[in-house]
């Protein structure tokens, strides 16, 4: 048995992730975080995770930036390793996860699919044998309920694809205040936000004489709650404190 705790539980993914577990016989929820400290009864609910006294081999985060600070505390004081799924972290805050990560196993990636993690490395690939002839650009749609922007997963993208480039490109966010010709060290980001869009991530190649794209479209949150359910049960048997991702997990499937 897998004994998870859900932070975050109320919500869009936490719901998701409970309709998960709810048909793996051998996973069981064994208390939820979520602001309201309150949920449909299936397990118990607190505002804090201070509150909570008992223990589990995982926890599952898909909440806000905003509750990082004391699921930290909660990880490292009582030793129960965490995916953190949540996104729109600030420079300061993803310090603090690699200093928690020393005490305790932790998890982190912006898009729990394995697509978009094939995705990263196609882009990787892309940007390594197109630099010199194509601009990058990456266009990210998610649903109207969305607060953080860009996705955590399009910061990700183009960070694989900065990976490949032999100069440090800049991000470029808004092309609204500036009138500018776009310079080619660039990696523009745009976001649309509208309806209930579950995520679209497009990076394209544009050169002179052929556009190239690649693209990944989630058709449901399930891809994402799955993935972090496979990230907790790989932490269940990581024993070493550190700072793992999904690199790491699709290394552990392949070989197994
Ligand atoms: N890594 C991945 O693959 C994915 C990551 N995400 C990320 O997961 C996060 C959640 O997404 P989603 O489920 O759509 O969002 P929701 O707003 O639907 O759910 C978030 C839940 O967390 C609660 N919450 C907010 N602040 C706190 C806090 N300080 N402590 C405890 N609970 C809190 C919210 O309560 P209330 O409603 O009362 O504010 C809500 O119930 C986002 O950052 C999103 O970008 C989403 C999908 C995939
Ligand atoms: O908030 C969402 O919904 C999603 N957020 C993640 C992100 O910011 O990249 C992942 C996914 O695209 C859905």
């Amino acid at each position: 048995m897998l004994r998870l705790i859900l932070s975050g539980c109320n919500g869009r993914m936490g719901r998701a992730v409970a309709a998960i577990c709810a048909a793996q016989p051998d996973l069981e929820i064994v208390a939820g975080f979520d602001l309201l400290g309150t949920g449909d009864g299936s397990f118990p609910v607190y505002s804090s995770p201070a509150q909570f006294q008992g223990t589990a081999d995982a926890l599952i985060d898909f909440s806000s930036p905003a509750a990082l600070p004391a699921l930290l505390d909660f990880c490292t004081s009582r030793k129960v390793p965490a995916v953190l799924a949540t996104t729109g972290y600030s420079p300061e805050q993803l310090e603090a996860i690699d200093r928690a990560a020393e005490k305790v196993p932790l998890f982190r990636s912006a898009n729990m699919s394995l697509g978009v993690n094939v995705v990263m490395e196609l882009v990787r690939r892309a940007a390594a044998a197109l630099w010199e002839s194509c601009d990058i650009e990456i266009v990210e749609k998610h649903h109207n309920k969305k607060v953080d922007a860009p996705s955590g997963t399009a910061l990700m993208l183009a960070d694989a694809a900065a990976s490949s480039l032999p100069y440090q490109p800049d991000y470029v966010y808004d092309r609204h205040s500036v009138r500018k010709a776009r310079d080619r060290k660039e990696i523009g980001i745009s976001a649309v936000r509208g309806g209930g869009i579950v995520g679209e991530h497009d990076v394209i190649f544009a050169g002179d004489h052929e556009v190239i794209q690649i693209s990944h479209s989630a058709m449901s949150r399930e891809v994402f709650a799955s993935g972090a359910v496979s990230a907790a049960r790989f932490l269940a048997t990581v024993q070493a404190p550190g700072l793992y991702s999904m690199t790491q997990l699709v290394q552990q499937t392949v070989s197994d």
